[in-house]
């Protein structure tokens, strides 16, 4: 594959990447993920990844096809949590878990006890399902060593990759816009939601200060879906109010897919397209 870029990145901008087919965003997920775990390996013997549900799940996929002996993927010193989660038990299709799971996890030889879960038992009734499930989780958390999980300033954990996804409102993890935890400053990691704009309402989520402190964020924006967001977010969003929550990330990579990137106009993104350059380029769509 090869590599256009028409000009150079201003300084400071993100990171943004157009890819011709959603399979081909899907791969470079699975690079990127395997580069991010061989470095952490290397670095400290684990990788600590966090993901994201909805969309972004089936993207997932392309890592499959990296199981195999010459890629080297140490699955076993991986450790794999949800960014967050929603109160439901974990084989039901609503459980960010569960689709990753079926998708990838059930096929590649990883620990099932290094798949951070959410314990589904805790709520059966429902009743304070999120409150009750935040805390165990945040337990579980910081239970591991600082090995697996290194923490910095304030004591957050350091995750080295997260994979994330945004809604066509601007929500991350589980923090919908102007809604109170959005803008939650302190050490807490982990967050209980009752009152979720989107169904199901109980739910779990990172707060904004452990997304921030992960080392790598990467946001996948494949689909027309997520184009008129993706400009937002990228182009004009306020990134402190809390009214677009995506936009509070700092330093996030993007991924898009031709579709998603369409809405885009002032960012300055690289291409990776197979073939002719002549398609390609930021003078071809400012022609637009
Ligand atoms: O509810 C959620 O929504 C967001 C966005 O999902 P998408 O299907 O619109 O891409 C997701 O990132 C989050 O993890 C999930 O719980």
């Amino acid at each position: 594959m090869e590599n256009f870029e028409s000009t150079p990145k201003p300084e400071g901008a993100p990171e943004c990447t157009v890819y011709y087919t959603p399979e081909l965003v899907s791969k470079a997920i699975a690079e990127l993920t395997a580069e991010s775990a061989r470095s952490a390996i290397e670095e400290r013997g684990y990788f600590t990844l966090g993901l994201a549900g909805g969309s972004l799940i089936k993207m997932l996929s392309g890592l499959k096809k990296d199981t195999n002996e010459e890629n080297k993927i140490e699955w076993e010193k991986w450790h794999v949590f949800w960014v967050d989660e929603r109160c439901v038990p974990l084989d039901d299709p609503e459980s960010n878990f569960g689709g990753a799971y079926e998708t990838l996890f059930k096929d590649v030889p990883i620990p099932r006890e290094n798949l951070h879960a959410i314990d589904d038992g805790l709520y059966e009734a429902n009743e304070g399902a999120s409150a009750k499930s935040a805390e165990a989780y945040d337990k579980e958390l910081k239970s591991l060593s600082e090995t697996i999980l290194p923490k910095g300033d304030g004591g957050l954990p350091i995750f080295d990759l997260l994979l994330l996804g945004f809604g066509p409102d601007g929500h991350i993890c589980s923090l919908f816009p102007n809604h109170s935890l959005v803008k939650v400053n302190d050490a807490r990691w982990i967050l209980p939601i009752a009152d979720s704009p989107k169904p199901p309402p109980e739910r779990i989520t990172f707060s904004m200060p452990v997304v921030n402190m992960a080392k790598r964020k990467v946001f996948a924006a494949v689909g027309e879906g997520k184009a008129e967001m993706a400009k937002h977010i990228l182009e004009d969003a306020n990134k402190t109010d809390g009214s677009i929550p995506a936009a509070m990330v700092k330093d996030a990579e993007w991924l898009f897919d031709t579709t998603g990137s369409s809405k885009l106009t002032t960012t300055h993104v690289r291409f990776e397209f197979p073939g002719t350059p002549t398609l390609l380029g930021l003078d071809t769509k400012e022609e637009d």
